[in-house]
């Protein structure tokens, strides 16, 4: 799993779970699939928190899908066990492989002084030739649409550049699976929008990538494949946007008041 963050999760995903029929569960055509995940977190004073309940969904490969819900409800917690950094207590996770975990503060995922640097410092471990790195980080910032800023300095970028620099370096991993956390909070409304193109874009000309995207803000619905929509723990409904949407806009008042609490 790449991660570009000061904690990384290695190993086996979940081997402690059981495994099951290829037919039910992660099959190939899915590239992120949970059968009744639960997550709870054990207090110091020996009490259990229930924080995820019986999370099941399927995200088919090649698309472009959200995660959304009010405050609390487990968004960031259920993609931290997609992307393998938090193991579930109960339950069956497949998620394709390599896949990588974008943060949402954009000065934490640049790493290195310049940007050709940084996107290479993920193939460290690969061994590679100078030409072949060289090319695998050009087709990365070019799918973001950041070639020509290959010599800047990354301290010189916006927040929106960061974070395209950032999907560049899951990329060039040639990760399958993006888990991207409300990278647009920290942004400007045009470097919000330069990111969610860049995503939408990227899985466009990447063969078989898709991406799973935490938000709040409904307007970036317009650019989903897909949605999944949360509540207190649980995965309430997943599927089209329209449907989503409209499941959104009948609860409206409750969820414009806990995302705005
Ligand atoms: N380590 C922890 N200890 C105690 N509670 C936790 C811990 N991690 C998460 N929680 C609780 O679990 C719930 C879900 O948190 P999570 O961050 O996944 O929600 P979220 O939907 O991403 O929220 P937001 O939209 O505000 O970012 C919250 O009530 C949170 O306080």
């Amino acid at each position: 799993m790449s991660i570009r963050a000061p904690f990384c999760a290695s190993g086996p995903l979940h081997s402690n779970l059981p495994s099951r029929n290829n037919n039910v569960v992660g099959a190939d055509n899915f590239a992120i699939e949970s059968h009744k995940i639960c997550y709870s977190i054990n207090t110091e004073k020996g009490k259990l928190i229930p924080i995820l309940n019986d999370c099941s969904l399927k995200i088919p490969s090649g698309q472009f899908w959200m995660l959304l819900g009010p405050n609390g409800c487990g968004k960031s917690t259920l993609l931290k066990i997609l992307a393998g950094l938090l193991s579930p207590t109960d339950g069956f996770v497949h998620v394709r492989k390599p896949r990588s975990f974008v943060f949402q503060n954009p000065d934490h995922q640049v790493v290195m002084p310049t940007v050709e640097a940084d996107v290479a410092f993920g193939l460290g471990g690969f061994s590679l030739t100078n030409e072949e790195t060289k090319f695998r980080v050009a087709k990365a910032l070019t799918a973001v649409g950041m070639y020509d800023y290959l010599q800047r300095p990354v301290q010189t970028l916006s927040g929106g550049q960061k974070q395209r620099v950032a999907i560049a370096g899951a990329l060039v991993q040639q990760c399958k699976v993006l888990l991207l956390d409300e990278l647009t909070t920290f942004l400007d409304q045009t470097d919000q929008i330069g990111v969610i193109k860049a995503v939408k874009k990227t899985l466009s000309s990447c063969e078989d990538v898709s991406a799973l995207w935490v938000t709040h803000r409904l307007e970036e619905m317009e650019y989903a494949d897909g949605a999944v929509y949360m509540e207190d723990g649980r995965v309430v409904m997943h599927g089209k946007p329209s449907t989503i949407m409209d499941f959104i806009e009948a609860r409206k008042a409750s969820y414009t008041k806990t995302i705005n609490s």
